[in-house]
């Protein structure tokens, strides 16, 4: 029996538009701070598959969404290339020795050996699938990872940044080694998702959230295009498993996508009827609630129908045009579930 939420991804008819949010497993929940406390810190619980898997499944639980994201993080990725990973409190994530230079991109760590180091979030998935098989309730298990434009923004910086001025000098300066760390990325990230899909996701989604640093006529070049090459690698030996792309806030770009997967994700600055118009033909879209509406139930309310009205319930699935904020009440987030349910429902 295939699940609610893979069908949508395949533009498939369902019985209401399946919802999820990202990164619904999180600060907002006290049950989420419970067991990160009990890790210590945030690396440590995306180290340890049993308590990674029981955050996994609280949002099913706790908001009834209809599909679990994995609990993990994007830099666990870097982190196994070789480059020391902290997470400090109130800054982030920082790397204590950015990429500079040929010679630092060259001490990392590439290919299957790199791939092969993310044992703990293989054995998480396997946990997962387990855990959801047992269940028995059609929840599908997504599956992430960074693309590699985003990722390599941390790799270079060294840390989150407002301007990306190292990253861009080398774009401008050195494109050279900036598509060298790109490919040398896109081959782990490859391996990474093909190991996930072994241990048993159902859904793939590729975040680039920090595709809005590059300029459009640029987007392809540096960024999409690698995606692209992890969706073909992917599609080719698994086209059963659902791919979501979502590069956050490129309407410019939105004339010049293509490529061989399922979902686009739409960013909440982008109008979900231009996303419609341009892309609603050849991908499902997924999105796009701005997500600090759900500081208002009715504002969230109001949104929750305006989307509906332009997607009618074809080809969508509801979500937020990005993460969750830790201060959002649990009950609005339930709120928002409900809603997508209620005005998606076929009678
Ligand atoms: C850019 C990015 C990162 N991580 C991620 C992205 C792409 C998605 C997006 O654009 O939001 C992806 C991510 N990070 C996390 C998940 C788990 C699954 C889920 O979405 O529920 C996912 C899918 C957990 C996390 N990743 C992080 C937390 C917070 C850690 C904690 O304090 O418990 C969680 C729950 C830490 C993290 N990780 C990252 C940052 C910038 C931070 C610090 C900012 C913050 O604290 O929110 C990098």
């Amino acid at each position: 029996m295939s699940k609610i939420f893979v069908d949508a991804c395949f533009g498939k008819e369902t019985p209401y538009t399946p919802v999820w949010m990202m990164r619904q497993a999180g600060r907002y929940l006290p049950e989420y701070m419970e067991v990160r406390k009990r890790a210590g810190n945030f690396l440590n619980l995306c180290h340890a598959p049993d308590m990674a898997a029981e955050v996994t499944i609280q949002p099913l639980d706790i908001v009834g969404v209809d599909a679990a994201i994995l609990f993990s993080d994007i830099l666990v990725v870097p982190n196994e290339m070789g480059m020391k990973l902290d997470f400090i409190k109130g800054e982030g994530p920082v790397f204590d020795k950015p990429i500079a230079s040929e010679e630092d991109l060259n001490e990392l760590i590439g290919g299957e050996e790199a791939a092969s180091k993310l044992t703990y979030v293989y054995d998480t998935i396997k946990l997962l699938r387990k855990q959801l098989d047992e269940r028995g309730d059609d929840k599908a298990l997504i599956g992430f990872t960074g693309a590699p434009w985003t990722l390599a923004t941390y790799m270079i910086e060294g840390q989150g940044t407002k301007t990306y001025n190292i990253c861009k000098k080398m774009m401008y300066s050195n494109p050279d080694l900036l598509h060298k760390i790109l490919h040398k990325v896109t081959e782990v990230v490859k391996l990474y998702m093909e190991k996930q899909i072994q241990a048993g996701i159902d859904v793939v989604q590729i975040f680039d959230s920090w595709a809005a640093a590059i300029e459009p006529s640029r987007y392809n070049e540096f960024s999409w295009s690698y995606m692209v090459e992890i969706a073909d690698y992917l599609k080719a030996k698994y086209p059963h498993i659902p791919i979501i792309m979502f590069p956050k806030g490129i309407p410019a770009f939105l004339d010049q996508v293509y490529g061989n997967f399922d979902v686009f994700g739409v960013d909440w600055s982008t109008p979900m009827a231009l996303a419609k118009e341009k892309l609603g033909d050849r991908y499902v879209l997924q999105g796009n609630m701005e997500p600090c509406r759900l500081y208002s139930k009715e504002q969230t309310t109001a949104c929750v129908e305006a989307i509906q009205n332009i997607m009618g319930g074809k080809r969508h699935i509801f979500n937020l045009g990005h993460g969750i904020l830790p201060d959002v009440p649990v009950e609005n987030a339930q709120h928002f579930v409900r809603e997508c349910q209620r005005v998606s429902k076929k009678a």
